[in-house]
């Protein structure tokens, strides 16, 4: 009697599990049959453009696993997508998020300038720890404003005040750095990070680390941060917050983005105490030693007037600077590690370059910020450099209304990958493309071509802010090194320097240089 009681009771409670399954089932089908519609658009439009040849696409994954890998490859990957010949913009699915893939500068000037793609794509969430909430990050409505706020900031007034640190850390680096490197061959890009690293430092907060004869640990660890950064992005296993977290990339990210924060509150904390101090010494001063305390701004006092009249708050401030830092500095430095590779590579235009230092600057007077804009050859090599290895070789944008392009709709909420990597080897643009060519530059040959054809620093309301001040550092360190030294790399050929993509461009077997110290004579 018992027993038949308890086979009762079992199959009552397998009956409920049984209906209770069945309805989690059904409510789950539901759902998913209200998501899929709810994303019709973006089916429809992938349905009407070509999806990329050389990718398969998979159930569920899309073609996301052509973007797990290493940062080679992935940079690889995307690159192949351009060598189709049609121009129709491409779909690309990463899991469930849908991409196009552009590749014209007429598509680039249409996305580039529309208020609906003004939207980072939410790829770049996974920068925000380490680059920070301020600018390059943040959602449109607040761009707007801190991009109105800060622009005047880098006009060229200041600039060319900064130009003094420029000059003092580019002769540290060249006379005392990389003077222990003369006669063999050695990877530049750490010491010029730590050059670069401490040019921004000053000019953005106004302290001196000594970074470039300290040990330095902070370029080594943001270097690792940002790698790790881009490793999340792309592979969509790292993408949930709950599985990242139980890897060892995430506790070591959190390690390198608390020592980086607590450097930055460090020195906001000792400014704040700084600032009120010279307020006070102001109010007790006679008018005619108020000018002893007028001092070179630097971006951080810029940011903390703004923050007494409350427009910005100290979160705020401390998210804009790790920006600048990160932004500014990075950036730089790999550029210039990129054009001491070419200038070994192309010692003719060496040369050239070397040539015009000396009839500007001559040979032992400091350069001066009247000299930036004369030295032309020199900017024409940079540029050159930038097409072959321009920083940001894919952006991706969001965007936030349908946008027609091409006679097609992109709808709302799909990404946009804008291919500047692919334009600038294209050679419908630039003929015999692996051809190391500053000419490509003069203002004839530049004014042959489609303005967005060439995109190093972006372009349109969202470009870089920091243009003049980066273009600025890059010359001046250049110049320095190449007045005191001769140029040789082991790389032969443009080819030979293979490249992956962290957050910006790097050179996979980083930039080894050998430094001859030149018998200097006047031409
Ligand atoms: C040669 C050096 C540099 C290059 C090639 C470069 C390139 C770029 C590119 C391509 C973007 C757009 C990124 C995107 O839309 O995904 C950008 C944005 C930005 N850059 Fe630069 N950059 C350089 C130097 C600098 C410097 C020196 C600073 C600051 C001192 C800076 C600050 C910024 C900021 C704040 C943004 C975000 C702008 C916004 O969204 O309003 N950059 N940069």
């Amino acid at each position: 009697m018992c027993s038949i009681v308890k086979r009762r009771s079992l199959l009552l409670e397998l009956g409920l599990l049984n209906s209770l399954l069945i309805g989690v089932g059904v409510l789950l089908v539901f759902w998913y049959i209200r998501w899929r519609q709810s994303r019709k658009n973006l089916y429809e439009a992938a349905a009407k453009v070509p999806t990329p040849e050389c990718m398969i696409q998979l159930p569920i994954l899309g073609h996301s696993l052509y973007f797990i890998g290493d940062t080679e490859q992935i940079l690889k990957n995307v690159y192949n997508i351009s060598l189709n010949k049609s121009e129709t913009p491409c779909a690309v699915w990463l899991a469930h998020r849908l991409f196009f893939y552009l590749k014209t500068p007429k598509q680039m000037e249409v996305v580039l300038n529309s208020p609906k793609c003004l939207e980072k794509d939410d790829l770049y969430r996974f920068s925000k720890p380490l680059i920070g909430h301020g600018l390059f990050n943040l959602n449109v409505e607040t761009w707007k404003n801190h991009r109105k706020l800060i622009a005047p900031s880098f006009n060229q007034r200041l600039l060319d005040q900064f130009v003094d640190v420029f000059v003092e850390q580019s002769n540290i680096l060249t006379n005392k750095v990389l003077s222990k490197k003369v006669g063999k061959f050695f990877n530049v890009e750490e010491y010029i990070t730590a050059a670069a690293l401490e040019m921004v430092t000053q000019t953005a907060m106004g302290i001196k680390t000594n970074n470039q004869e300290s040990n330095c640990e902070l370029a080594e660890q943001l270097n690792r941060g940002l790698d790790i950064m881009f490793m999340r992005m792309f592979n969509v296993l790292l993408h949930s917050d709950f599985l990242f977290n139980l890897t060892s990339l995430a506790k070591e990210e959190r390690t390198i983005i608390n020592s980086f924060q607590g450097f930055i509150r460090m020195v906001i904390t000792d400014k704040r105490a700084d600032f009120k101090k010279k307020e006070q010494e102001m109010k007790e001063c006679v008018e005619a030693q108020i000018d002893e305390f007028k001092e070179r701004k630097v971006f951080l006092d810029h940011l903390m007037e703004l923050s007494q009249n409350q427009q910005f708050t100290d979160q705020e401030i401390i998210e804009e600077v790790q920006t600048f830092m990160i932004a500014g500095s990075d950036t730089s430095a790999t550029v210039v590690s990129f054009v001491l590779i070419c200038l070994g590579m192309f010692p003719e235009y060496q040369q050239l370059v070397y040539e015009e230092i000396l009839e500007v600057v001559g040979l032992d007077r400091d350069i001066e910020c009247t000299d930036i804009a004369k030295l032309k050859c020199l900017e024409k090599f940079i540029k050159e450099t930038m097409r072959l290895f321009p920083i940001g070789p894919n952006i991706v944008r969001k965007v936030t209304e349908d946008l027609e392009l091409d006679g097609h709709i992109l709808p709302k909420d799909s990404g946009l990958v804008l291919a500047i990597f692919s334009i600038h080897r294209n050679e419908k643009y630039y003929p015999n493309p692996m051809k190391f060519d500053p000419e490509r530059f003069s203002p004839e040959e530049t004014a042959k071509r489609h303005p967005y054809a060439y995109l190093p620093f972006s372009a349109g309301p969202r470009n870089c802010v920091g243009i003049k001040f980066g273009m600025t550092v890059i010359k001046t360190i250049v110049a320095s090194v190449t007045r005191k030294y001769f140029i040789e790399t082991s790389f032969k050929t443009i080819e030979e320097v293979r490249v992956k993509q962290s957050l910006i461009i790097k050179s996979c077997l980083g930039f080894p240089i050998k430094l001859t110290e030149r018998v200097n004579t006047l031409l």
